[in-house]
């Protein structure tokens, strides 16, 4: 072992939450001592806390529930030690008898027999000792061998049962003197101490921070790790802000702050012992060990680079009438100055003479509210209250220096139509803080938090339709890292499954739908026009009817959408107008380069043209990937009935190939492209020629595929009569003088549109600019690859084109 470095690690619930994590944490500190004798300190097991907790609660009236409930506890305990040890019968013996010690001290509370706060802090010790033995008696089982250690045999504390007081310079003598000399790895319990009676304190929640800060005071240690189970100091709470990030480096004084103001970080205590020492504090994830997390020191100075958002609630907004807020107010005044919450008690205004409002914690107003249960026997007293409040602070150093930051944060509040219930600015303690109700703090806390981030915007995203492209684009996402942008996958269905990740769905090769559930659009509709919602992308990859008519729906909501899907453009032309003027009224965008041509820029050029003033006459040529794909396969002698088949398993047709084999499709390419240029057209009016036999063009799918080898015969007789003129079959189409017409074209082979291959597109433009020689645009126009490419072109523009 390396003695050179003394690391202290403190591994709290969340690391120790089942054997499998415990053995982690294990690790984590066998690792450790190739570099650094460790020193570890440890929380009960996940939930062993709260459930001591509850069997103290009414005692009295449920003496019957004491052996279950001890015994439920002994039995994980065991089980856990069971599993993960060699079976050190002594250490075993110890343990079990901790629950003997918890079944007759539970029996004494409820007799009332004794002190019993000082009681309850004997009952609650019962978790981190029996953690320590645990951890202790598996490090030892894997070949590290370890020592527990009780901490109130050193940890000195007054007699405050539930938040004592420690006696750092005694504590600090007897750490020493019982932890230096240990010859194996010890293994501290965190959370309690003792008074001068040597009764068991405790040190309140989260207290086994803070043994941990005084173990590294007392031996002086060059590292404090406190393991848990994010990647360190998150920008937010993720549960208020999934995109919270990990923060790198942080002061002292940083992290001070940020405790007392709710970030339920590290215990706001826990600094304190060792901040004028050289110590880091490293706060880690045992989840992910190799993630640096947040690094603390007293010398780091983050010049006003705290990005953090803290949420906190819930509180209640109360305002009194005038005649008894002077009462009010010292009434409170008084109780507050008890209150160890700093934000139990806020007042707005307090003068005799007007009516005062109060923000008191949820959990305060009980005392009010008996207060005004007495008032209001005489008069009306409450003016207005208002509850399940949470307030969203925002850190920063710059408040101070830099008058525009809060105008800037009103402004982004504002414009998404966030109105605080109150705001308050606090300059010298860096923050400013709003009250919101519960959804309006939601939103604000993200829109904050993505704020803060600088330059990375969070987009969020939605994708319906997982089949050959949606799939594909899904591939794609996960493999691009665009500059600035975070997407965030919320959700994603086909038309079995849904699945709504608010946090955002991990990208893999393939979507896990084993939380999903089945589709149904009505409610993925409430989910997706939620009034928080913001910078969400659609992207629609169903080619389903159903889906394209809920756009109206998102646009109104202020939703983008991105799709290849060419239904929603070319239903009845009000639909299109009605499009149209949602996009401009909310403000919204639509992008679907996609549906004419995949993944080639024929809409957006047309766009720009149109934008620089040229005016378009005609556009003319081959817009289906299908039908070059199938001519050229016929040429080659495959069959008809094969080249479809073969089509649509290679992602090139329709999901229903007869909508390219009638000629629907590339109508709708046409009606598309003339809609776009501002011509007003219903489909009935586009003349289409269909290659669908006219005995199958009533039949279902199934019928259609399993009959269309009859017409194998008529297709290749058809071919090789072009063939052998030296001519080819094209599907072309026409739009010109506001009139489109499609259909089988026969040209020379070696025209520009008779040598296509593979999916290749065609596309002329003529315009007043381009009149003698048209524009042409030239490529593959099917297939799932391009196409999801320029879905995702055209998500990454609309994403950049937000704020
Ligand atoms: N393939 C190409 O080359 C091009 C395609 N496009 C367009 O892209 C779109 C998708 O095509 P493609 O990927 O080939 O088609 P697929 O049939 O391979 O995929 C369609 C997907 O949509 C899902 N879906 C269908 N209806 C619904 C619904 N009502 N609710 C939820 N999900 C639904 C399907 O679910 P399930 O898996 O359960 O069946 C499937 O996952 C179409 O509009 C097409 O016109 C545009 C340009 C080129
Ligand atoms: N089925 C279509 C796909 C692209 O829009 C085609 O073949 O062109």
């Amino acid at each position: 072992m390396n003695t050179s470095e003394t690391h202290v690690l403190k591994f709290g619930g969340t690391s120790l939450q089942n054997p499998n994590y415990i053995k982690q944490s294990t690790q984590i500190v066998m690792d450790r001592t190739q570099q650094a004798h460790p020193f570890v300190v440890v929380s009960a097991l996940e939930g062993v806390t709260d459930a001591l907790i509850e069997l103290t609660k009414d005692i009295g009236k449920k003496t019957d529930l004491i052996e279950t409930g001890v015994d439920n506890l002994r039995q994980k305990h065991l089980t856990i030690f069971d599993k993960l040890t060699d079976g050190q019968h002594k250490k075993r013996n110890r343990l079990d008898k901790l629950f003997d010690e918890l079944t007759q001290d539970l029996h004494k509370l409820s007799l009332d027999i004794e002190n019993k706060r000082a009681l309850k802090d004997r009952i609650l010790s019962i978790g981190e000792r029996a953690s320590a033995l645990i951890f202790a008696s598996v490090l030892s089982s894997n070949g590290l061998p370890a020592e527990s250690f009780e901490a109130h045999q050193f940890i000195k504390t007054d007699s405050t049962f539930g938040k004592a007081k420690v006696k750092q310079d005694t504590t600090r003598k007897l750490i020493r003197e019982y932890l230096q000399q240990s010859k194996f790895v010890p293994v501290v319990t965190g959370f309690i101490g003792s008074d001068s009676q040597n009764r068991i304190t405790t040190l309140g929640r989260s207290g086994s921070d803070y043994t941990a800060g005084l173990v590294a005071d007392a031996l002086n240690a060059d590292h404090l790790e406190i393991w848990t189970d994010v990647n360190g100091v998150l920008s937010a709470d993720p549960r208020w802000v999934p995109t919270a990030q990990s923060i790198k480096e942080l002061s002292f004084g940083d992290i001070t702050e940020l405790s007392a103001h709710g970030a339920k970080v590290i215990h706001p205590q826990t600094i304190r012992p060792i901040q004028d020492k050289g110590t880091t504090v490293l706060v880690k994830n045992s989840y992910n060990p190799s993630h640096p997390g947040t690094s603390i020191t007293s010398g780091f100075e983050s010049n006003g680079a705290l990005k953090t958002i803290t949420v906190t609630g819930p509180f209640v907004k109360l305002q009194v009438d005038e005649t008894h807020a002077f009462e009010l107010f010292s009434k409170l005044t008084e109780w507050s100055e008890q209150e160890t919450d700093s934000e139990a008690v806020g007042f707005k205004t307090s003068s005799e003479f007007e009516p005062a409002r109060f923000i008191l914690r949820q959990s305060f107003f009980e005392k009010v509210s008996n207060l005004l249960g007495q008032w209001a026997s005489s008069r009306d007293v409450v003016l207005d209250l208002q509850s399940n409040l949470f307030k969203v602070k925002k850190f920063s150093n710059h408040f101070s220096d830099d008058e525009s930051l809060s105008k800037r944060i009103w402004d982004l509040l504002v414009s998404n139509n966030l109105q605080p219930i109150n705001a308050e600015r606090n300059l010298d303690e860096r923050f400013i803080s709003f009250l919101f109700d519960r959804q309006d703090a939601q939103l604000a806390a993200r829109l904050l938090n993505d704020y803060l981030q600088g330059d990375q915007k969070v987009i969020d995203l939605f994708v319906a339709g997982t089949g050959a492209v949606g799939h594909t684009l899904l591939k794609q996402l996960k493999s691009l890292e665009p500059e600035g942008i975070t997407f965030r996958l919320i959700g994603a269905c086909n038309s079995r499954n849904a699945l709504w990740q608010e946090e955002g769905i991990a990208l893999k090769n393939d979507i896990d739908w084993s939380d999903s559930e089945p589709t149904n659009w009505e409610l993925l509709i409430d989910k997706l026009t939620a009034p928080h919602r913001n910078n969400l992308i659609f992207v629609d990859a169903t080619g389903s009817e159903e889906v394209a008519r809920l756009y109206p729906q998102l646009f109104e909501n202020g939703t983008h959408i991105v799709t290849p899907s060419k239904l929603a453009n070319t239903f009845e032309q009000a639909f299109f107008d009605d499009l149209q003027s949602l996009i401009k009224e909310n403000n919204t965008s639509f992008r679907y380069e996609t549906t004419a041509g995949a993944g080639l820029p024929v809409i957006s050029t047309l766009n720009e043209l149109q934008s620089a003033g040229d005016s378009i006459t005609e556009i003319s040529g081959v817009v289906s990937g299908t039908m070059t794909y199938l001519f050229n396969q016929l040429e080659q002698g495959v069959p008809f009935s094969e080249a479809i088949v073969d089509a649509r398993e290679k992602g090139y047709a329709e999901p229903d190939p007869r909508d390219d084999l009638s000629g629907e499709d590339v109508a709708r390419k046409f009606l598309t492209l003339a809609r776009t240029l501002g011509y007003k057209i219903e489909r009935e009016q586009i003349a289409v020629e269909s290659l669908i036999p006219e005995a199958l063009r009533d039949v279902d799918k199934d019928t259609f595929l399993d009959q269309l080898s009859n017409y194998d015969q008529t297709w290749e007789q058809r071919i090789s009569a072009a063939q052998n003129k030296g001519q080819t079959l094209r599907y072309t189409g026409r739009f010109k003088d506001g009139k489109v017409n499609i259909g089988i074209e026969v040209l020379p082979k070696d025209s520009p549109i008779g040598q296509l291959k593979g999916t290749d597109n065609l596309i002329q433009i003529f315009s007043d600019l381009y009149n003698q020689t048209p524009l042409v645009i030239q490529g593959p126009g099917a297939g799932k690859e391009v196409t999801a490419a320029g879905v995702l072109a055209d998500i990454l523009k609309t994403a950049r084109s937000l704020s």
